[in-house]
């Protein structure tokens, strides 16, 4: 993931060894406090060892401004382009992202309580506009895609499903002394707003501002397009606003090539056949491995994840020649687009004065303050390959769900319009 995405973002931590019987501890206390959802999962306590990481809610480039106040908006973009493979079955796939679709499901099944007007496709369109209005749409529904920590502290967001914090009043008074420092801003719904916009602001800055110094290898993979497909979702509220004003043109200006949106984007758009197109790949694997199982080494189905490997992920053919080395390539492909349609970006600020720091590239302004920032990326382990066939199923349940709830809606349209016009309806019956 760091050759997609560069060494600055990425930190790989260190691998550290514990004793056993602190792990076992840590375990048990971690198990009882997650979140419902995710106790399913369960931490690996027997190896003996952990990977030590960077606190990313701080800063991670300048160590001047260790010991000033940081915030930290940690944000889950999730999937940002609509599939165009032509194994897709359902059409609506061309139409309606993934996130957007997924939000239906997530409502009935009452992991979030309220459908999000956030849209990925929003987020990375490069348009400030669009880009404003999906900032502003996390900050008015998290779920788990905003986070935001005040010296490592978090002060909005889930900490788990039933517990979330999101009184945007509350957060301007947290963020106020870091945009407005030297005060003369009155409280109430006024300074809310200000503050919210100068947040909005710099964060839509430090996602576009591209890095130059690191050893991203973007470049050298032939960039996936998506002109094929379309850079708007019809289910976002952005663009749904934008029709009902009579324009028919969402704008997506495109990202600039090296920040981060892009970067993440590119890596995304490894998955080029869709989960519908790569079953039937994952089942050839299956087959061969069945046959061959000694070969599960040999085709570096576990890695390891080197150079060699990253090469391997540089063929973006997509005509299948029917052997084995196509679908495991793709699978490969398909497996780093999905750790980067999962992954989390940490945008890290810290106040600085007008003489301090050199490099601007680094630099925030906002109306009345200064940031130092850094941008790291968090959760790039690897999707496992055995996820495939889950993969395919989840897909199918989120259309199908879609689906079906975009039939009710009409279903119940079409009832108020019957019982609206009531008086006028001449219904004629077969005698
Ligand atoms: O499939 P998705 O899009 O729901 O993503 C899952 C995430 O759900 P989300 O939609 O972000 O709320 C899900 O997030 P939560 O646990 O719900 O916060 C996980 O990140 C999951 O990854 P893994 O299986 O734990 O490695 C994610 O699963 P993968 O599909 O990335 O394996
Ligand atoms: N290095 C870090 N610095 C700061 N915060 C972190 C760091 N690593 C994780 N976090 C915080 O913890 C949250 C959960 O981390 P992560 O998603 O990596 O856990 P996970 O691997 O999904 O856990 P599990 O699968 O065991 O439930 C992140 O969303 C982030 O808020």
């Amino acid at each position: 993931m760091n050759l997609f995405l560069g060494e600055n973002c990425v930190h790989y931590g260190e691998v550290v060894q514990l004793p056993l019987e602190f792990l076992k501890r840590l375990c048990l206390k971690i198990q009882s406090e997650r979140p419902e959802s995710r106790c399913g999962k369960e931490m690996d306590a027997f190896s003996g060892y952990a990977l030590c990481l960077p606190d990313l809610t701080r800063l991670q480039t300048y160590h001047f401004v260790e010991h000033r106040p940081t915030l930290c908006i940690e944000i889950k973009p999730k999937c940002g382009f609509l599939p165009s493979s032509c194994h897709i079955t359902k059409k609506v796939k061309h139409k309606v992202c993934r996130f957007c679709m997924h939000q239906h499901l997530k409502v009935a099944k009452g992991k979030w309580k309220r459908i999000s007007k956030y849209c990925p496709l929003d987020l990375f369109s490069g348009n400030k506009q669009r880009m404003y209005f999906a900032l502003m749409s996390l900050l008015q529904e998290t779920q788990n895609n905003l986070k935001i920590f005040k010296n490592g502290e978090l002060i909005f967001g889930c900490r788990d499903h039933r517990d979330c914090v999101s009184d945007l009043n509350e957060l301007a008074h947290h963020l106020k002394p870091f945009f407005f420092p030297a005060n003369g801003l009155s409280s109430g719904l006024y300074c809310t707003r200000t503050v919210i916009k100068e947040l909005i602001h710099a964060l839509t800055m430090t996602l576009l501002s591209s890095s130059t110094t690191d050893n991203c290898r973007v470049g050298d993979m032939k960039s996936v397009t998506i002109s094929q497909g379309r850079s708007y979702c019809d289910a976002s509220q952005f663009s749904k606003e934008l029709l009902r004003n009579g324009n028919h043109k969402t704008e997506g200006s495109g990202l600039p090539k090296g920040c981060i949106l892009y970067k993440i984007l590119q890596a995304q758009l490894l998955d080029m056949l869709d989960i519908e197109g790569l079953r039937s790949l994952y089942d050839r694997v299956e087959q061969y491995l069945e046959e061959f199982p000694k070969e599960r080494s040999n085709l570096e189905i576990d890695g390891p994840y080197n150079e060699t490997f990253y090469e391997k992920l540089k063929d973006l053919s997509t005509e299948d020649d029917g052997t084995v080395t196509y679908a495991v390539t793709k699978i490969h492909q398909y497996r780093v687009a999905m750790t980067a349609k999962d992954c989390s970006i940490m945008i890290a600020l810290t106040p600085c004065l007008q003489d301090e720091c050199p490099e601007q590239r680094c630099v925030v302004p906002t109306s009345k303050s200064r940031f130092v920032y850094s941008v790291s990326l968090l959760d790039l382990d690897l999707k496992p390959y055995e996820n495939i066939p889950h993969q395919y199923e989840r897909d199918s349940k989120i259309v199908n769900y879609y689906l079906k709830s975009l039939q009710a809606k009409e279903d119940q349209h079409l009832l108020d319009f019957y019982k609206e016009n009531e008086d006028c309806t001449l219904v004629f019956h077969k005698v």
